[in-house]
C-alpha cells in the first residue's frame, strides 16, 4: 500500500542515512538526501564503522567505485546493520556489464541481510542469472518481463527488489507495485539512481515494512523530477538536477498525490 505520509514522516525525523557512496556522484546524494529532510553521511573508513552503523537509521551501499579496501568496509558495516538491526540497500552498480561487480555483489549478498536491492535492469537481471545486454552503469537491452525480472531476484536473495526505468518495478518477490511517474531527464543526469537508492534507504529508517518503503521512495522521487520538468522549456540536464535538488525540499504530499500514478 503506498503510504505518501512517510515524507512527513521522514522529515519530522531527520533520520541518518549513512552512505558508502561513489566517488562520482557522492555530493548529489548528499545534497538530495538532505533537501528532502533527512540527514546524509559518508564514510570510507572501516575503523569508524560501528559507530557509524549505530548513529544511523538505514545504510545505503553503493559498489559504483569500489576497491578492495571498500569491499572490506562493506563486509564489515553490513555486519554490523545486520548485528545492530539497521536496513542496508543494496546498489549494484553495473553488475551486469562486469562480471567482477556482479561477484561482488553475490558475496555480500551471502553474508549479509539486504532489505533492498535498488537496480536498473541490467543489474537485477545479472543479479537474477537472466539473460540480458547491460551497457555500463545503464541498463542497456534486453527481451525479458521485468516484473518476473524482478520477482526472480527478490525471490533468490530473499528482500525486496526495485527494477528502476521508465516504469519502476518494486517487488518483495510476491506483491508487485509499479510506478508510472518521471521524467526521461532522469536518464541525461547520472547519478539518479544513486539518489534513489539513498532515498530508499532514508524511507527504510522510518518505516519497518520494506516493501511500502521503498514504494513511497519510488513514487517521491518520480513524481517531484516530474514536477520538475513540467517547469522546464527544454531537455536542460544541469537546470533539471539543480530544480530537482531545489524541489525534493519543497514539495508537499499533496502535490505527489496530484499525479500519482501507480499499480
Ligand atoms: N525514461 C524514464 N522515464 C521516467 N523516469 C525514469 C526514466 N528513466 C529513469 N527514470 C527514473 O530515474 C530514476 C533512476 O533510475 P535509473 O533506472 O535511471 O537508475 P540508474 O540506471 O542506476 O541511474 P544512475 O546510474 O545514473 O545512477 C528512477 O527514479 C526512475 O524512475
Ligand atoms: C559514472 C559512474 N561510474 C562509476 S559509478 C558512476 C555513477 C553512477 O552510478
Ligand atoms: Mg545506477
Amino acid at each position: 500500500m503506498m503510504k505518501l505520509a512517510l515524507l512527513n514522516e521522514l522529515r519530522d525525523q531527520n533520520p541518518v542515512v549513512f552512505n558508502i557512496a561513489n566517488f562520482v556522484t557522492v555530493q548529489d546524494v548528499a545534497n538530495g538526501l538532505n533537501a528532502l529532510g533527512a540527514s546524509p553521511i559518508m564514510s570510507a573508513e572501516v575503523q569508524e564503522a560501528e559507530t557509524m552503523v549505530q548513529i544511523a537509521g538505514a545504510v545505503c551501499i553503493n559498489l559504483g567505485t569500489l576497491t578492495e579496501q571498500q569491499i572490506h568496509q562493506m563486509h564489515v558495516v553490513g555486519q554490523f546493520a545486520n548485528q545492530y538491526h539497521k536496513p542496508v540497500v543494496l546498489d549494484p552498480v553495473a553488475v551486469g556489464a562486469v562480471p567482477y561487480r556482479k561477484a561482488v555483489a553475490a558475496a555480500l549478498l551471502e553474508a549479509i541481510d539486504v532489505a533492498i536491492i535498488r537496480g536498473n535492469a541490467g543489474e537485477i537481471a545479472a543479479l537474477a542469472d537472466i539473460d540480458w545486454q547491460a551497457k555500463g552503469i545503464d541498463a542497456g537491452k534486453g527481451q525479458g518481463d521485468l516484473v518476473e525480472i524482478a520477482k526472480a531476484c527478490a525471490q533468490k536473495y530473499h528482500c525486496c527488489v526495485i527494477l528502476s526505468g521508465p516504469t519502476d518495478v518494486i517487488t518483495d518477490g510476491t506483491r508487485v507495485a509499479q510506478v508510472h511517474n518521471g521524467t526521461p531527464l532522469f536518464q541525461l543526469h547520472v547519478g539518479s539512481g544513486d539518489l534513489l537508492s539513498s532515498i530508499v534507504a532514508a524511507f527504510t529508517a522510518v518505516n519497518d515494512d520494506y516493501f511500502e518503503a521503498a514504494q513511497t521512495a519510488c513514487l517521491v522521487l518520480a513524481a517531484t523530477g516530474e514536477l520538475v520538468a513540467s517547469q522546464l522549456t527544454a531537455d536542460r540536464p544541469a537546470t533539471f538536477a539543480v530544480d530537482l535538488i531545489d524541489k525534493l525540499s519543497l514539495v508537499k504530499v499533496s502535490e505527489i498525490t496530484d499525479i500519482t500514478v501507480i499499480n
